[in-house]
């Protein structure tokens, strides 16, 4: 039987799985020493770390007498602005994960894990929808001020799979359907999704859309300034920004699940905090459909706090009037890099070339 080997870093654990067309045989989620993982600057230095443990998880499950290894599949990191679909990993794609050239995200790892697996298994090796997957409008890049471009980096991949999955039980194609989509979990990002093309989204990475449960979001301007001119170089403003901000920054946990019990326990703070959570992100969702002027199927809720009913229920109250809404809880990014691995080797989708 054939199958594909899919990576997926994250900022502290690797997800690694071998997956067959029917769904996956062995999956897991490798926890590394995040202790060990903040010693270096770029993620991309923890190459030789990370690579270790999957390399592991490979060499005891796979079992090369069952099946037979067609191909290697990494999370698409931050690069230049790509049309969705699949690359071979190529020289320029590593160069730039390693460099960390258009973020330091974790998922520069993903193509840089895949290649050398893929080099000494002797298969190909490809990303699928990376975060910098862009169909703008030419009005959704124009910021307010000349020199400062917005940019489209989103959860591009679980976005698409979840838009997919939805049309598909409607029995359209996603060229066919209109969303508003919005990807709630470690990370935000909304967007409103035409024909499957992202047109328009919150910079899911730094400085825009609402605070998630590590992150700033967009914030006021003058505090902002005032920030730079601190004792803070620019790397330690960009930190607090995108891993000490929100839940974590105001209360000490990115974990929602904790959040909600503080509020039952009487904690007023975090009582606040997760009201404005929900607040920020009804308003992005709301902006989202203006942008779409109104014309989508539905309003599409993905990521993993979307397993939460407390949250839906609270959002609901102030999107609803907007239309439809469906929930698919979780991130579909394992099976989407999967299914994405089997249509390039089948030859039923388009190998794209970064360059
Ligand atoms: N069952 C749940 N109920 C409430 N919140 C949840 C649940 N499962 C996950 N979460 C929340 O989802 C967030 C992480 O989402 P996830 O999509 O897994 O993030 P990432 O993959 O970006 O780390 C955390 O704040 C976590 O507390
Ligand atoms: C918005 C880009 C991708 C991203 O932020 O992923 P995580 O939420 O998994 O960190």
């Amino acid at each position: 039987m054939d199958v594909v080997f899919v990576i997926n870093p994250g900022s502290t654990s690797t997800k690694v799985a071998i997956f067959s067309e029917k769904g996956a045989i062995k999956e897991e989620n490798i926890s590394h020493d995040f202790e060990e993982l903040k010693k270096f600057k770029l993620v991309s230095e923890q190459f030789d770390l990370r690579f270790k443990e999957v390399e592991k998880f490979f060499l005891e499950n796979f079992d090369r007498e069952k099946y037979n290894l067609v191909a290697v599949m990494g999370r698409g990191c931050p690069l230049k602005p790509v049309e969705g679909g699949v690359y071979r990993i190529n020289d320029k794609i590593l160069e730039d994960a390693k460099s960390c050239k258009y973020s330091n995200h974790a998922s520069n790892l993903g193509s840089m894990i895949a290649h050398k697996l893929a080099k000494e298994f002797n298969v190909p090796s490809f990303i699928a929808d990376p975060v910098t997957v862009d169909n703008f409008w030419d009005i959704s890049r124009v910021s307010g001020f000349p020199g400062i471009v917005r940019k489209c980096r989103s959860h591009a991949l679980n976005i698409k799979a979840t838009a997919r999955r939805d049309a598909k039980s409607l029995n359209k194609k996603l060229e066919d359907v209109n969303y508003v989509v919005a990807h709630i979990g470690g990370g935000i990002s909304i967007c409103a999704l035409e024909g499957g093309k992202i047109r328009d989204v919150n910079d899911g990475l730094l400085g825009e859309g609402p605070f998630s449960p590590t992150r700033a979001g967009t914030l006021p301007l003058n505090g902002v300034i005032n920030l730079c001119f601190s004792e803070k170089s620019k790397e330690e403003i960009e930190k607090d920004f995108s891993v000490n901000s929100g839940f974590q920054g105001y209360l000490g946990t990115a974990d929602l699940r904790e959040v909600l019990k503080k509020i039952e326990n009487g904690d007023k703070e975090a009582d606040l905090i997760y009201r404005t959570f929900v607040f920020q992100v009804a308003k992005e969702i709301g902006r989202e459909a203006a942008a779409l002027k109104g014309n989508f199927e539905a309003i599409l809720i993905t990521g993993g706090i979307a397993h939460s009913e407390k949250f839906i229920s609270d959002l609901k109250e102030y999107i609803s009037f907007l239309g439809k809404i469906r929930v698919y809880p979780g991130e579909g990014e394992m099976q989407a890099l999967a299914e994405a691995a089997f249509l390039a080797v089948k030859g039923e989708t388009e190998i794209k070339e970064y360059s």
